[in-house]
């Protein structure tokens, strides 16, 4: 699928893969999605750290800037496309990885689902380590689309390599480590329904099904899976510091990023580590609250990566979004709760009608701003809004 020049499927074909009863506008979309979700999955998925100001945050600061229209620039054709880690990406967005994203799909494999959107769309996909199929499974149904395996490091090294191992072998294209979140925030919301307990016995599938793993039980998982989980909790969070980069680093020949930098110190030592992306991220706010919206944390981190590719997340909601993110630097832009609500909803198609609404939003704002390629998004093409 391509993307850009959105124009004729509007308003002569109507969009390809839209479905007319599921929303375009975001709010609407949570509304319907908080409806259909069981409560101790919508909680999970909506809830974020503390009294979730930093989350809201991320969604309003992208009122702070507005974009400066510009004309006679004969913005007919756009190209969308992006050149990332040695392949083409239709457009410069991904699927950010949610951990219990198997849940959130009726069937309840909704890690199969979303790597069946991204098959469709071309838009990648970050596989969660925490999921309810085998990352082997989800890569099978990614297609030809670039799909990249996102570890929570382990504190077992062996597991680590293990995990990193079958992703390789499974065909993912780059591995992305998440630092942030090591151990859970604060989460009042789950707190009060003891509701990540409750939900992460469905989502250790990677784990389960890895030898690593398997090895240091008494007993196998299916035997025994209470203390599987114990077991899990114990592995689960590694503190790492930069005397580990090396080791991360080691792990993998494939494109390393590493996701939950929002310093520009962290972003120039990482670079200097060897990682070959940075992914700005506050994790949509979900584990430390009063911090500064990622956006705001987007153009340093730049300025910092100097040359290196930037993935963003955190706040995104609206083509319009992705196209500010963009002129601030981020070279991708990761979709995260957006798609979990579509996926509930509409299952694959409902991923794939949240992507082509965003990605057509998109299209048509550069078209009437006049900027027609990803190249002319620079922060020159924003104003911060007094
Ligand atoms: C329910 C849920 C589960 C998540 N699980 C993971 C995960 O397993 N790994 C990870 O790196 N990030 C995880 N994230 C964070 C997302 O990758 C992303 O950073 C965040 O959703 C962006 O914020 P937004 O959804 O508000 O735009 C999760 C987010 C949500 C909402
Ligand atoms: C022990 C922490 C697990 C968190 C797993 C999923 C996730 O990242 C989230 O934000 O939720």
């Amino acid at each position: 699928m391509t993307f850009g020049n959105y124009q004729n499927e509007i308003y002569l074909n109507g969009l390809g893969g839209v479905l007319p009863e599921l929303p375009m506008a975001h709010a609407e979309l949570e509304e319907r999605a908080r409806a259909a979700l069981p409560p101790s999955v919508w909680s999970y998925v909506a809830g974020g750290a503390g009294d979730e100001r930093t989350q809201r945050a991320n969604v309003t600061a992208f009122d702070r800037w507005g974009l400066i229209p510009r004309m006679f620039v004969g913005a007919a054709e756009r190209d969308l496309s992006v050149e990332l880690f040695g392949r083409i990406w239709p457009a410069p967005v991904f699927l950010a990885p949610i951990g219990v994203i198997g849940l959130c799909a009726q069937d309840g494999h909704g890690d199969l689902a979303t790597a069946r959107a991204a098959a469709r769309t071309g838009v990648p996909m970050v596989a969660s380590t925490l999921s309810v199929d085998p990352l082997e499974q989800v890569a099978g149904e990614l297609g030809g689309t670039p799909g990249f395996f996102q570890l929570y490091p382990p504190a077992d090294r062996d597991l680590a390599a293990s995990l990193v191992d079958r992703a390789e072998k499974a065909g993912y294209t780059g591995i992305v480590v998440t630092l942030d979140t090591w151990v859970t925030g604060w989460r009042p919301r789950d707190l009060a329904t003891a509701n990540f307990p409750q939900l992460r016995g469905h989502c250790l599938a990677n784990y389960t099904t890895d030898p690593v793993f398997r090895a240091a039980l008494a007993r196998p998982p299916e035997e025994d899976p209470q203390a599987t989980v114990l077991h899990w909790v114990q592995v689960f969070g590694n503190p790492l510091t930069w005397d580990d980069l090396p080791w991360l680093r080691s792990l993998t020949n494939l494109p390393l990023i590493v996701k939950g930098i929002c310093h520009p110190e962290d972003a120039r030592r990482a670079k200097d580590g060897g990682v070959d992306a940075i992914y700005c991220s506050n994790h949509g706010g979900r584990q430390a609250n009063g911090g500064l919206p990622a956006l705001d944390c987007l153009p340093g981190v730049v300025q910092a990566a100097d040359g290196l590719p930037v993935l963003f997340d955190s706040g995104v909601r609206s083509g319009t979004d992705i196209v500010k993110a963009l002129a601030l630097g981020a070279t991708a832009v990761g979709i995260g709760r957006p798609y979990a609500y579509a996926l509930a909803l509409g299952g694959t198609d409902g991923i794939v009608h949240v992507l082509r609404t965003l990605l057509a939003e998109a299209d048509l704002l550069m078209a009437v701003d006049g900027y027609p390629t990803l190249a002319a998004l620079t922060p020159d093409a924003l104003r911060p809004v007094h």
